[in-house]
């Protein structure tokens, strides 16, 4: 094993996505609601970090965001039960799923993956490692905040995930061996909306025993 969690940016080899994991989402885009973990996948380079900025492809027009929760993967592991789910998080992140919705759906009726529309470079952008004894959303639910240009979009809470973490842990890894470094990104709260060049996000989390966390990025 190679990398330390707090570079785990630098040794992920799995972004694994989870989709419609809120009802309020699922309501505010008309979709329906998965019976089992919607999962997709962004490759490593979706991956950027501040002061970088999320860079919108030049044909493309209808980006939206979502911010979520990243659970990061501490050891090789397959058929996780819920039990021991735990035991394999190393920590957290907050994260983007930076999406572009009209292509997603053109892509929903043909039956396309969503690979491009989600996994674009820049689709990831990523805060720091933050450390299991920082926050425990496995306990205590944690705030997920998300402002464009100061405007409040995002302010969901983990606790109204259908799919809690172990179940998505357990769900994921009967199929998909995980690895140190892992992501899986849990899915968006309601308050998706569009983000067009020279926008600026803020988001944040916020946690038990006043924990807090930031990042901002602009959209060039
Ligand atoms: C409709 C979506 O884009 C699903 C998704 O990514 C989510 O977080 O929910
Ligand atoms: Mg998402």
């Amino acid at each position: 094993m190679t990398g330390t969690l707090e570079n785990f940016r630098s040794i992920c080899t799995k972004i694994i996505c989870v989709g419609r994991n809120y009802s309020e989402h699922i309501n505010e885009l008309g979709d329906v609601a998965p019976t089992t973990p919607l999962i997709f996948m962004k490759p490593p380079s979706a991956f950027v970090i501040e002061p970088n900025d999320i860079k919108i492809p030049s044909d493309w027009d209808e980006l939206h965001h979502e911010v979520e929760l990243g659970v990061i993967i501490n050891k090789k592991c397959q058929n996780v039960s819920k039990e021991q789910a735990e035991e394999n998080i190393g920590g957290y992140c907050l994260a983007l799923d930076m999406t572009e919705r009209k292509i997603q759906y053109d892509f929903i009726k043909q039956g396309y993956p969503w690979l491009l529309c989600k996994g674009f470079d820049t689709s990831c952008p990523c805060g720091n490692f933050i450390d299991k004894n920082q926050i425990n959303p496995l306990s205590s639910s944690v705030n997920l905040w998300l402002r464009v240009n100061g405007q409040m979009r995002h302010d969901g809470h983990t606790r109204d995930m259908i799919f809690a973490i172990p179940d998505l842990i357990v769900y994921i890894s009967k199929y998909i061996t995980l690895e140190h470094g892992d992501l899986i990104l849990t899915g968006t709260p309601a308050g998706v909306g569009p983000v067009k060049r020279g926008d600026q996000i803020e988001a944040g989390i916020n946690g038990e025993n006043n924990f807090k966390y930031a990042m901002k990025f602009n959209v060039s």
